[in-house]
């Protein structure tokens, strides 16, 4: 029986595809897998036992990533499964703050009597304007930001975009009326909203900042529904003070930017639909069962995609490796020497880290195969038989 832990709200869409198998357990300490959202893992002793964490979502900045990949244990997210609930509340946002909605609604709720008169008599001081015409800069253009720049295209806005590592999916995906810059710096002058879509890296901190700021236009419009930190507050709150920012829309607020009038603050509602929770918990419970029950890795953050299919031979045996010479040699030869004989293999790397799916024609004692792959590089065994 496999123990999933839950660390905040996963759509029950997700938690029934749990097969019986599966038992959702309260202590963390005891779980094989752990299903997550927002909850900041960082100063979390990570279980002893842990094999596998499934982030239902996109951003995985709350996760201890290298801890995981020195321990062996796979991080999963599920990329694009909530990138058109976020596109739709971008949208949202930049009409709101074109028609300066959130003070207009605010103002009309204070009134008490003689409502229709004090309307029509003070609506002036709201009055908006259009997006159709206005040019949007895109920082970021995957699964999100490729979302948000054919939408607006499509609401009439000139659209043009920064991404300097585009995937090919997303090349294929983006609008070729969106222009593409190759300079962050070169876009900034030129828009009239600027939306983030970027994580957060150590080289996406304080991606804006008053450099950049100084760069846009007078009464831009900055959209952050990335993460806090990938923007500069205070000097944000400069660029309120001053002007140089109408609006400043925010998914993640602090306890400084709540209370500033051009800011609009959300609670960090960009993934909260009800479509884009199921799709990322269903993503993460297939994920992380495939990989527990066949050793199979899709979209993790940490280890390469590596897919054997369902094991149909006596056993699989699973090995999270460094990425340095030799080791597939020194696996095999470990199984040659127990006469074991391998019918189906895939090793696949990345970055530093690699993985190798080895399926085997014998049943295998999993303690003594893992004393004898206690090896330098290999990082952890499985054998699932
Ligand atoms: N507000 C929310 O509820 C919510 C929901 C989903 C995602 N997010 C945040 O949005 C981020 C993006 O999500 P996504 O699904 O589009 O991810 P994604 O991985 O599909 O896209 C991120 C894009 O950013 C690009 N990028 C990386 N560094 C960059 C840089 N320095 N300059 C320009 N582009 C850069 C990448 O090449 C990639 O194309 C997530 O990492 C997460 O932090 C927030
Ligand atoms: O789980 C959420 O509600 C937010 C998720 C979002 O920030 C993400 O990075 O995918």
């Amino acid at each position: 029986m496999y123990k999933i832990a839950t660390l905040n709200k996963i759509s029950s869409k997700g938690l029934e595809r749990f097969s019986d198998k599966y038992t959702i357990v309260e202590d963390s300490a005891a779980a094989d897998g752990i299903l997550l959202r927002s909850q900041d893992m960082h100063n979390m002793e990570l279980p002893e036992n842990l094999l596998a964490i499934a982030r239902a979502g996109a951003g995985v900045n709350n996760i201890p990533i290298e801890k995981c990949s020195e321990k062996g244990i796979v991080v999963f997210n599920t990329p694009g499964a909530n990138a058109n609930a976020v596109k739709e509340l971008v949208l949202t946002s930049i009409l709101m703050s074109a028609r300066n909605l959130n003070s207009a609604i605010a103002w009309t709720k204070t009134l008490t009597e003689n409502v229709p008169k004090t309307v029509e008599k003070n609506k002036s001081q709201f009055a908006g304007h259009e997006i159709k015409g206005k040019t949007l800069g895109v920082i970021g253009l995957g699964a999100i930001g490729v979302m948000v720049a054919n939408a607006a295209k499509d609401l009439g806005m000139d659209v043009i975009g920064f991404d300097p590592y585009m995937s090919v999916q997303s090349a294929h995906e983006l609008s070729s009326s969106v222009d593409l810059y190759e300079a962050l710096d070169l876009i900034l002058p030129k828009c009239d909203y600027i939306t983030i879509h970027v994580p957060f890296m150590e080289n996406t901190k304080e991606l804006i900042n008053e450099k950049r700021l100084n760069m846009m236009k007078e009464g831009v419009c900055l959209l952050n529904f990335s993460r806090d930190q990938i923007v500069n507050e205070e000097d944000v709150l400069k660029a309120l003070d001053s002007g140089k920012l109408r609006k400043y829309v925010t998914d993640f607020p602090t306890d400084k930017i709540v209370c500033v009038e051009d800011a609009i603050c959300i609670p960090h509602l960009g993934a909260s639909t009800e479509e884009s929770e199921e799709n990322c918990a269903r993503m993460a419970v297939d994920q992380i069962m495939d990989y527990l029950e066949n050793g199979n890795i899709t979209n993790s953050v940490n280890f390469p995609t590596c897919n054997l299919g369902v094991c149909t031979s006596m056993g699989r045996i699973a090995v999270l490796n460094q990425n340095i010479p030799s080791m597939l040699g020194k696996i095999t030869g470990i199984l040659a020497e127990r006469n074991i004989n391998i019918s189906d293999l895939l090793n696949r790397s990345k970055g530093d880290l690699a993985y190798t799916l080895i399926d085997i024609d014998s049943e295998v004692d999993e303690e003594e195969l893992k004393k004898a792959l206690n090896v330098k590089g290999i990082i952890a065994v499985r054998v699932i038989q």
